[in-house]
């Protein structure tokens, strides 16, 4: 199979990790857990997971947005050279938890700094390094932050702690961005049960590429 590049995108607490672990397993199960390359933004890197802690840590509590999209627009120019790129070339897949969409909705539409001024500052980072396909796990906000209030076994970071209506702008940020770029973006709506979440993530990725039906690898 050729390099594929996947991203995962939506909300906190939409599922994200729990579907990728789960197509993770699928990908296995078709005999290509050897090209699986899994990743995450912002960090994947060493470099990138520096900027990582510094942009989720509470002590950033003084942070500029601007800062804040700059930071997040440098780890992932660092993702994309040190680790995306080298491993599409290597006919890789790569599976990423958020990538650039998360920074239009977050940023552009979540701090309202614009959609298009965060697009723009992005396509500096990643060239014509995009996704193949990226889906948008889609649910009302209050249900993904009630997920990780009843399951949360990690640390609260700094952007747990935003309101609801900068999360709705969030949300809206991702549908905005789905509808502008339809053959990449698909939206999932991810407040079915997992099982049926990950059915139809991998129904899509089979359609757009029929090798995965039946891998022989
Ligand atoms: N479809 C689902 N239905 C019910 N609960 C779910 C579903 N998917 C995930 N969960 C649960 O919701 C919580 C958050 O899921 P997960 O960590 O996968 O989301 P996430 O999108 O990666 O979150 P974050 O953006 O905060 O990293 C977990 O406890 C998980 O078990
Ligand atoms: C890539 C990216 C992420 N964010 C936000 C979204 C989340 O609140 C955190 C990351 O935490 P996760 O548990 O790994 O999902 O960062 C953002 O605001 N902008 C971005 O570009």
């Amino acid at each position: 199979m050729t390099g594929k590049f996947i991203s995962f995108e939506g909300p906190d607490g939409a599922g994200k990790t729990s579907v990728i672990k789960a197509i993770v397993d699928r990908l296995a199960d078709v005999k290509l857990a050897n090209q699986v390359v899994l990743t995450r933004e912002p960090g994947g890197t060493p470099i990138g997971e520096a900027i990582r802690d510094l942009l989720l840590s509470s002590k950033s509590v003084d942070m500029d947005g601007w800062t804040e999209a700059y930071l997040f627009a440098a780890s992932r120019r660092q993702h994309v050279v040190e680790k995306i790129k080298p491993a599409l070339k290597s006919n890789q897949i790569v599976i990423c938890d958020r990538f650039v969409d998360s920074s239009v909705a977050y940023q552009g539409q979540g701090r309202q700094l614009g959609f298009d001024q965060i697009w723009e500052l992005n396509q500096a980072a990643v060239g014509d390094c995009l996704p193949d396909l990226t889906f948008v796990l889609d649910l009302p906000i209050e249900e993904g932050l009630q997920r990780i209030a009843q399951h949360r076994t990690d640390q609260i970071n700094r952007l747990d702690e935003e309101t609801l209506t900068f999360y709705q702008r969030v949300r809206q940020g991702f549908l905005k961005q789905a509808q502008r770029d339809p053959q990449r973006i698909v939206v999932v709506n991810a407040s079915q049960e997992l099982t049926a979440v990950v059915k139809n993530v991998w129904h899509q990725m089979a359609e757009r590429w029929p090798e995965l039906k039946n891998e022989d690898a």
